[in-house]
């Protein structure tokens, strides 16, 4: 019997997580869970845990570990059934750890673009901020310029995607995930894909996921996804 498939995305900001997540998605059909989709969710119900992840997004921080594995591993005990790919979650050694002391991953795919790329990428993204929908005026422009396609409401752009934001980004970026990456590598699940073109790489990561993933419509075991936690 099959089993079932469970995969996350990292990247630094604006390296095509969102994107290339949702294609993954859709061509193979998982459930893409997004951690900043699930933070806005919380937000917008005025849960505890929303209100409280708010007070960070606003100036610019991670929320903390201990609330983002409280808002997302019971999220994922609803899934043992599911194949998934995760975007934007583990963010830090401290979080990967708490996945991994829950879920089994079959993979990883870290994407490795230029800075000069993702300086050029966020200075045109816009999103809604509601739903996180992302546009880019040169790769995937609104139909009505500065509006979302679905609520017609207005689109922003983040300030911390600004260039002058975007080093510091980076660094830290850089900083927290090397040793999720360096454990995912010793885990021999890891696979990173380099380059500026989403529709180069966009080939490579298909054809390593057709061999990985298993076919649609085999039966699927159910594979417990926390021991408690
Ligand atoms: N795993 C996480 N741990 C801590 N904070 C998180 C996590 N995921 C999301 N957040 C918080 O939620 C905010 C929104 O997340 P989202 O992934 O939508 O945007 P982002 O981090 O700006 O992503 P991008 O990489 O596209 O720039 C983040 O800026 C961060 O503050
Ligand atoms: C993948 C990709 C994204 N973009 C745009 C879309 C977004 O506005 C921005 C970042 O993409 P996005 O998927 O939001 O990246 P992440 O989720 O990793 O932050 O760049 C391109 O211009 N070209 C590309 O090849």
């Amino acid at each position: 019997m099959a089993k079932l498939f469970r995969a996350v995305i990292m990247g630094p900001p604006g390296s095509g997580k969102g994107t290339i997540s949702e294609r993954i998605a859709q061509r193979f059909g998982l459930t893409r869970l997004s951690s900043g989709d699930f933070i806005r969710e919380n937000i917008a119900a005025n849960t505890d845990a929303g209100v409280l992840a708010k007070t960070y997004i606003e100036r610019g921080l991670l929320v903390p570990d201990h609330v983002m594995t409280r808002l997302l591993l019971p999220r994922l005990e609803e899934m043992t059934r599911h194949s998934w790919l995760m975007d934007g979650f583990p963010r830090t050694l401290a979080q990967a750890e708490a996945l991994n002391s829950t879920c089994d991953l079959d993979l990883v795919i870290s994407l490795n673009i230029p800075y000069e790329t993702l300086k050029e990428r966020l200075s045109d993204r816009w999103i809604h901020p509601a739903s996180g929908r992302v546009y880019n005026m040169g790769f995937n422009p609104p139909h009505v310029q500065g509006r979302d396609d679905i609520s017609g409401e207005p689109l922003i752009q983040h300030d911390d995607d600004k260039p002058e934001a975007l080093v510091a980004r980076l660094r830290h970026y850089k900083d927290v995930a090397k040793p999720i990456i360096d454990l995912y590598k010793s885990k021999g699940i890891l696979h990173t894909f380099s380059g500026t073109e989403t529709d180069r790489i966009w080939p490579y990561i298909n054809s390593l996921l057709s061999t990985k993933i298993p076919m649609e419509g085999t039966h699927r075991t159910q594979r417990p996804c926390t021991r408690g936690y």
